[in-house]
């Protein structure tokens, strides 16, 4: 994306600069994440990647296509904050649904030639209830929504999400809600479903530890306008397994995104 801006209209016709002079260019494949004060416009710039916005002025492509074509070749996925998980289906119904109401179920890379990954119908279940078991569902495959943990919501949205194979999988905070070793256990299972598909992930967070744990590359925004301030390379070795956290090369990443943070919030009148 380059040159972006994005503004809002208030209900009192002011308006807000949402995103200003954002340029950012992801590889496909990599894992990066987004970090920055409320209000610095993370969630929007998740819209303008997946199209359901479009910005005021600048140029968003995906994968050399429009937000609006990639769409239409299915190559989002999309984890939000709170997982829109359907209480009348099972775990498993809900995981397959996509592929029963879309026979297509994915394809954007069989669209750009990469490879043919057919995932339509009834073919795909095994492959989807094994990744629900390696995220520690497989006793849980029949359980209504209202019967599961919050952590187990959205591990099911998480394989939902991936089971599309989605060229770019787009996560708002996902992890926001749960609990600090939920969180560490999702963090682990989240890297080995991505380490098998390899999609370009874009991971909205307000942890620091997270944000290195997980990424190739961290952003950090500031708000008032809503604008990148850097871009953190994470540079440790992967698979990334829960003791990277101990290393002092995670230490001194963790430390070099808080002082980038700082800076960040000090715009926002929360921190001086
Ligand atoms: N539909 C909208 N109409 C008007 N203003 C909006 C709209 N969506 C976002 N904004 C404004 O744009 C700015 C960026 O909002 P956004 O939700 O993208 O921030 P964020 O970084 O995701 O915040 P948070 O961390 O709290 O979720 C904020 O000032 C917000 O009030």
């Amino acid at each position: 994306m380059s040159g972006i801006r994005r503004l809002y209209e208030q209900a009192d016709l002011s308006e807000v600069v949402a995103l200003d002079s954002i340029d950012l260019s992801i590889e496909p494949g990599t894992f990066v994440s987004v970090i920055g004060p409320s209000g610095c416009g993370k969630s929007t710039l998740l819209r303008l990647i997946s199209g359901q916005e479009r910005p005021s002025a600048g140029r968003v492509t995906v994968c050399g296509l429009s937000p609006r074509e990639a769409a239409e070749a299915k190559a989002f996925g999309f984890v939000p904050q709170t997982p829109a998980l359907l209480p009348w289906l099972s775990v498993l119904g809900n995981v397959t649904l996509p592929h029963r109401v879309n026979r297509r179920g994915v394809s954007s890379r069989r669209v750009k030639g990469r490879g043919d990954r057919s995932s339509g119908g009834d073919r795909v279940r095994p492959d989807l209830e094994a990744m629900l078991r390696e995220v520690g569902l497989g006793e849980s495959l029949h359980k209504l929504p209202a019967e599961l943990s919050g952590g187990m919501k959205q591990r099911t949205a998480i394989v939902r999400a991936f089971g599309l194979r989605p060229d770019v999988l787009l996560l708002d905070e996902p992890f926001g809600a749960l609990d600090e070793f939920t969180r560490e256990a999702l963090q682990e299972q989240l890297l080995e479903l991505w380490e098998q598909t390899r999609a370009t992930v874009v991971f909205v967070t307000h942890s620091i530890s997270e944000a290195v744990r997980l990424s190739d590359k961290v952003v950090v925004m500031a708000p008032r306008p809503g604008r990148i301030t850097e871009v953190i390379d994470i540079d440790l070795p992967r698979p990334r397994h829960q003791e990277v956290i101990t290393s002092p090369e995670f230490h001194a990443y963790e430390l070099a995104l808080r002082e980038s943070l700082r800076d960040a919030f000090s715009h926002s009148g929360v921190v001086r």
